[in-house]
Parts: C-alpha cells; structure tokens; sequence
C-alpha cells in the first residue's frame, strides 16, 4: 500500500492499495469524532460496494445511512445536491459526523460539496472508485456541481479527511469509464511527467497501475500545495479542459468527463503544433497514446458554439482567458491570452 501525505488547508492522507474498502471504519474511525456515517453513492456502484462499506463502518461503531442517486453528469446538479443536503437534516447528521463519497468524480464532487456546504461544514471521506477518481478528483479539495450554463459553476475548496484508492474496485469499471479515466493520467503525463508518457507508450494498459495512481497523485498533491485555490499553477491541472468543458456543456453533459478531456487536449495540441509554440512530438506522442486508450480526439461541435459555451471557463478575467498549452513533451504552460486566441486554437485544432 502506498501512501501519500497532502497538506494544503487540512493535511490528510491519500492511501492506495487493494482491498481498502473493507478498512474504511477502521482507517476513518481515528478522524471523525461522531458515529454517524451517511454513504453517498450513485446507481451503479451502491449495488457494488455499498454492503462493503457499510458492513466495514458498522463494525467500526457508525450508524449508516445513505443515499443514491442516479449515476452519470446529468445528476451532478443543483437539484440533487438540494436532496441531498435535505437527506443530511432529515436524518440529523451534526457536525462530529462524517459524509463518504462512494462513487467516482460526479459522487465526489458532490458529497464533497455537501459536506463543505451542510452546517457550513462537515467531514468527508473520500471512497472513489473510477479510474479518473482515484487519480485526480478524489484529492485537492474542488467539490462542485454542474449548472446548464457551465461545468462545475457552483463549489467549494474543501480538502476531505482521507481518500481510500481500492485498486480492486477497477475491475469493474466498464471499457469506457476505463477509458476516460486513462484521459486524465495522460494528461498528468502531458503537463508535467515525460516518465509517465514513457511507461504509457511502453507498457499494456493497466501494468503496475498503483505506480501510475500514486505517480498522478504525487503531482497533483505538489501542484495543489503551491496553489490550493486555483490562482496560478494549479490551473495547469486544466489542460484540455477549457475545450473540454465546453463539449461536455454542448452535449448536455451525456459525455464522460474524460472523454472531453482527451478531445480538448487533442485540439489544443494540435493547434500549438500548427502555430510552431510546441515540437511535433507533443501531437504525435499524444495521438499514438489517445488512440491506444481508446480516446477520442475530435468533436463535432463548431467552433462558435464552443466559443460560447466556453465563456463559462473558470479561468477567463473579463476578456482576458488563460489558456494551458504544452511547450515540450511532459511540460505545458500557463498563457494569459483573449478569446480571439482561442477561437483560432480551435479553428486550427479541428481536424478539416
Ligand atoms: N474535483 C476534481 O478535482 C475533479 C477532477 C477530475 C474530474 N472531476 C469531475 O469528476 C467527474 C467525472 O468522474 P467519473 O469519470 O468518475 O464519472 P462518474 O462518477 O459518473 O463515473 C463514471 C461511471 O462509472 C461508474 N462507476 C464508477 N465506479 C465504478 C466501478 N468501480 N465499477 C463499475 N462502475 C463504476 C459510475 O456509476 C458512472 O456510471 C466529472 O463531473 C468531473 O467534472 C473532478
Ligand atoms: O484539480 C484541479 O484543479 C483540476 O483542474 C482537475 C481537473 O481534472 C478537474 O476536472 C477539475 O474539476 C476542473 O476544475 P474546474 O475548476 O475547471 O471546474
Ligand atoms: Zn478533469
């Protein structure tokens, strides 16, 4: 098992092994001071593990309650979060209590955001169980929803107690949650690690898979420890997402996350090779690994309803929007630029 130490507003641990599920009582019961758990999980993965945790915070002396809610981004919204919030007080959770997110990016997120918001703050622990989960959105503390004008418009940074990564729980993602979850470790590789691409050009899918997790996490965890509110550095956690967000909000959010990512990264590169900012190699290297995760690399969407939807981009100021653009092969980088810059990324990313 390996462990991760992240210290940002509240320093907590990140652990990573098989079968940490079944010790999730054991390792939170130390950190949350009352005994009343609430689970929240989505559809898919209640009927998986929830019996799994319930049985292992039981033992540990919680009282459990949950709540499910219809998996996929189209339930990331206001509305669940407002039944959700309501299920807290009916059930007379206080503030000794402690929220664990069950689920993958859209249960985290929010239960996460929840439990910063209920009694203007509660514990969380983060249980995550999709690839992209375990690498990037169970750790740094964003919790959001989702609104019909933009992705994640609405949410906190609220750091959880402790992530439990249960590598077991990847064996039952299907091959397109897979996938997009393959989205977000390539993107780890693009913006800060040519070892990382190394060992994704060289290896099948899925070797060593908790070096690649903790790999992730490590950089995420130093990325978030310079710059925990989203002010600088951090936004290179971005790359891919501007173009990203703004397909996922234009399809009415029936994508996976990840597959955005992977779209908004192939046009963004694309367009930097064009233009003579990055080395050929940047596209190359990362379309030979899109295509051997079985990622998308296109859109359909034009590029005016793109550039619409994304003035809702967390990074724009006024006019002014940053883009996140790779410079070599395992480095990107921040560039304050305006909206008719992105409009030619995108007029120049877009495959003919
Ligand atoms: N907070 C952050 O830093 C951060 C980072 C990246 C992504 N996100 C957010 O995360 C979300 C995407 O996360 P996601 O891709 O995990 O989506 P998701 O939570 O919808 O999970 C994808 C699908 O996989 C299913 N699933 C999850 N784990 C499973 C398992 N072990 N076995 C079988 N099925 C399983 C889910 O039920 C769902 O149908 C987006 O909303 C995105 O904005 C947040
Ligand atoms: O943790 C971060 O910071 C990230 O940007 C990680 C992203 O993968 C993630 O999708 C995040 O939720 C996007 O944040 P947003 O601020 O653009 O909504
Ligand atoms: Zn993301």
């Amino acid at each position: 098992m390996e462990t991760i130490s992240v210290h940002a507003s509240r320093d907590y641990e990140v652990r990573i092994g098989s079968g940490l599920l079944t010790r999730t009582g054991e390792l939170s019961a130390p950190l949350i001071k009352g005994r009343h758990a609430m689970i929240v999980s989505d559809s898919n993965v209640w009927p998986l593990y929830g019996a799994m945790v319930q049985a292992s915070l039981e033992d540990a002396g919680f009282q459990v309650d949950h709540f499910v809610f219809p998996a996929g981004e189209q339930s990331k919204n206001t509305d669940t979060l407002v039944r959700l919030l309501t299920c807290l007080a009916q059930m007379g959770m206080t503030r000794s209590d402690a929220v664990f997110a069950l689920g993958g990016g859209v249960t985290g997120d929010m239960a996460g955001l929840a439990a910063s918001l209920y009694l203007r703050g509660i514990p969380c622990v983060q249980l995550p169980t999709s690839l992209l989960s375990v690498v990037d959105s169970s750790v740094g503390g964003k919790t959001a929803v989702d609104l019909p004008e933009g992705k994640n418009l609405v949410g906190t940074f609220t750091q959880p107690h402790l992530v439990l990564c249960d590598t077991n729980v990847l064996a039952t993602l299907s091959p397109q949650v897979e996938a997009e979850g393959w989205a977000e470790i390539i993107k780890y590789g693009m913006i800060r690690s040519q070892e990382l691409i190394n060992f994704l050009l060289e290896n099948t899918p899925g070797t060593d898979i908790e070096w690649v997790i903790a790999h992730c996490v490590s950089i995420k965890r130093d990325v978030v420890a310079q710059d925990e509110q989203d002010n600088a550095v951090r936004q290179v956690l971005n790359f891919g997402h501007t173009i990203g967000h703004a397909i996922e909000r234009c399809s009415g959010y029936s994508l996976y996350h990840g597959e955005g990512v992977a779209m908004g990264m192939a046009i963004m590169t694309r367009a930097c090779v064009r233009q003579k900012k990055c080395p050929p190699a940047c596209w190359t290297v990362l379309e030979t690994l899109l295509d051997k995760y079985h990622l998308p690399k296109t859109t359909d969407k034009s590029v005016d309803e793109l550039l619409e939807a994304a003035h809702a981009d967390k990074k724009r100021r006024g006019d002014a929007i940053t883009l996140i653009q790779p410079q070599v092969l395992g480095r990107c980088g921040l560039y304050p630029t305006n909206y008719d810059e992105l409009r030619r990324v995108l007029e120049l990313g877009m495959p003919l």
